[in-house]
């Protein structure tokens, strides 16, 4: 334990290099730049940094929100960073048949509106997915999408900082991006990975030749703090002479010839002011699943029909928007235990040593990003894999996420105020135990069926989407899911956790409690009323060949029958990969760099 003293001049010294290390923000412009990058997420700050490697390439990125701060910085933090301004803070449009007990029957999707986009108000889970995501992405026409091709660039970004994992063929060292694991663990999560092991499956790496297994949760956390895309991407390299950064800059339009079709430059407004920037070679939109969608469609990019009804001219008609897919969840399992070992808000709040051991020695439960510890990736009784001549084998359609507080711990409220769940369904059943220790296990469907859509609202690009979740529109995913909270229940039976006593908290869920306590269709019932999600959304810009009528993008990422114009974010992918998305956003920004690079050396 280093002495108080010299702990206090560390912070200092970190605190200064953090505010030297941040971007510089561009407020006079280049007439014209070879690239205008839209925002500054997880694949946007990628291409900036590859495409700024060529000295004699100029590149302007554009980012509607400001810097992050220390607060974003504290991984457990993660679910009040929503409430501080870095939020976009869309809701889905209200539906019966879902998020019926949110505030208004609208899902919360949360986007980041800040340097770094999402991955400053994610939790900060870093996963993959499994080689045969990928292959299906090949299989559908998208040549070079191939796990073997995609591997590389998961490789390039990475520097592991798990011991363990230093020399395996799946990781790397040297990248800009941290992968760590937190420094500081509950008792709950060993007693998920023995649950794991007394059902029969392994503690594994998920991103290693096996995805299916249990494991503690590996994260994008540098030394105990959360590393964004900006950290990561951008800060190192905020003294090249060939990146101009402007940040609360916000897109409205690009700019294309309708009579070429030729994308020629972007309109943004900062500081009040309306601005123009061509472009030599290319305008890269990576605005995230929502924001690049309403963008193209701003922009005359999308469905005719759509855009016709919303007053604007068709440049090209794609569908734009539609594909919409989403990881949705049930994350209301509280099970309570009779040890005080779970994190309880206001036992966080008022305890100081927690927060002396952050910021001191970065250490301590403000460490555990968002609260998640543990993770499985398993497949239930509808996933036909259970042969290795079966086509989903070793292929997981449920993913269980170990978090050691759950909502009984919301004792201060910011978890329900995140979900948007309503005052009166959180006070009647979890006010009884409100304050109680308990984990949750969170079932998560993986490859979900239901497509979801994004509308524009209005011509006004001020005014946000129409999002349209859809979820369990097929029915086969409220099965999986139901499935899912069976499984989290069995492994809360295990040995395991009834070293905690553990029990699951049984109040009725307003409007179920005419149905059985733990059928399925009181499950299917609890699912439709409290529903969640890891917001994971992709989808909306699908990629795809030219025999696909609905992609959006081509296989090297460049909008079809539109010049000099891509996406480059987790819009593009045409099915969801059964992970969390931010690890794929970046392999997408890292792939889409080398093909642009190669695209433009082959065309001088
Ligand atoms: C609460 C939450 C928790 C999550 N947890 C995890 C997790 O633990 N692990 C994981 O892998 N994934 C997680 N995700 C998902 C993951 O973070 C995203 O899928 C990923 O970061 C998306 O990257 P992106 O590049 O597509 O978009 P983003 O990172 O969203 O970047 C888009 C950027 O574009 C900017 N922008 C948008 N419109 C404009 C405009 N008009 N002008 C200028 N700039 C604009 C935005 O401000 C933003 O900075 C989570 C997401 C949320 C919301």
């Amino acid at each position: 334990q280093q002495s108080l003293l010299d702990s206090l001049l560390g912070l200092i010294r970190s605190g200064l290099q953090n505010s030297e290390g941040v971007t510089y923000d561009t407020n006079v412009f280049n007439a014209e730049y070879d690239f205008v990058v839209v925002g500054a997420g997880s694949g946007g700050s990628v291409v900036a940094n590859r495409l700024t490697e060529v000295p004699g390439w100029s590149v302007l990125l554009l980012e509607a929100g400001g810097e992050e701060n220390f607060v974003t910085d504290i991984p457990l933090m993660a679910s009040y960073v929503q409430f501080l301004g870095f939020n976009w803070g869309y809701r889905t449009e209200p539906d019966e048949n879902y998020c019926r007990g949110m505030e208004g029957k609208r899902c919360r999707w949360p986007r980041g509106k800040v340097m770094g986009g999402t991955s400053v108000i994610n939790y900060m889970v870093y996963t993959r997915g499994n080689r045969r995501d990928y292959d299906l992405w090949e299989a559908l026409g998208n040549k070079g999408w191939g796990y073997d091709s995609v591997l590389p660039y998961f490789l390039k970004s990475e520097d592991v900082g798990i011991p363990e994992l230093i020399n395996s063929p799946y990781h790397s060292t040297g990248g800009y991006l941290n992968v760590q694991e937190a420094p500081w663990r509950t008792p709950i999560v060993p007693a998920f990975l023995e649950a794991g092991k007394e059902k029969g499956y392994e503690v594994r790496d998920p991103s290693s030749e096996s995805q299916i297994g249990f494991s503690y949760v590996q994260a994008t956390i540098r030394n105990g703090t959360r590393c964004s895309a900006s950290k990561a991407f951008l800060r190192p390299i905020r003294n090249r002479p060939n990146l101009h950064i402007a940040k609360q800059a916000r897109v409205t339009k690009v700019l294309i010839n309708p009579k070429t079709n030729q994308a020629f430059g972007v309109q943004f407004v900062k500081n009040r002011r309306t601005h123009v920037v061509r472009v030599r070679k290319e305008v890269i939109l990576s605005a995230g699943v929502f924001n690049s969608a309403q963008l193209l469609m701003l922009s005359g990019v999308g469905p005719r029909e759509h855009l016709e009804e919303v007053g604007i001219p068709v440049i090209k008609d794609l569908k734009v928007g539609y594909n919409l897919q989403d990881h949705v969840s049930m994350a209301a399992l509280a099970f309570l235990i009779n040890d005080s070992v779970s994190l309880i808000e206001g036992r966080l709040v008022f305890n100081v040593n927690y927060g002396l051991d952050y910021l001191l020695n970065r250490n301590g439960p403000l460490t555990i990003p968002g609260g998640a510890e543990g993770i499985a990736f398993i497949q239930t009784k509808y996933s036909n894999g259970s042969r290795p001549e079966d086509p989903d084998y070793e292929w997981p359609d449920l993913e269980i996420v170990c978090a050691p507080g759950t909502l009984t711990g919301d004792t201060a409220g910011s978890l329900r105020r995140g979900l948007g769940i309503t005052e009166k369904l959180y006070q009647q059943v979890f006010g009884p135990v409100a304050g109680k220790d308990a984990f949750a296990l969170v079932p998560i469907i993986l490859r979900p069926r239901s497509r979801g859509r994004v509308k524009l609202r209005s011509k006004d690009p001020f005014h946000s989407p129409l999002l349209f979740a859809n979820y369990f529109d097929d029915k086969h995913d409220l099965h999986v899911l139901v499935e899912g909270v069976k499984h989290a229940i069995a492994l809360s039976q295990t040995k395991a956790f009834q070293k905690f006593d553990s029990k699951l908290h049984n109040i009725p869920f307003p409007g179920c409690e005419h149905m059985d306590f733990g059928s399925d269709a009181y499950w299917e019932c609890a699912a439709r009323l409290v529903t969640t999600t890891l917001q994971h959304q992709v989808g909306t810009c699908k990629m795809g060949p030219d025999s696909d009528p609905d992609a959006v993008v081509d296989p090297e990422l460049r909008v079809r029958g539109i010049e000099g114009l891509r996406v480059v974010d987790a819009s593009i992918m045409p099915v969801i990969p059964t992970s969390h998305t931010m690890g794929p956003a970046y392999m997408i920004g890292e792939k889409a760099s080398d093909m642009i690079k190669l695209a433009w050396r082959k065309s001088t």
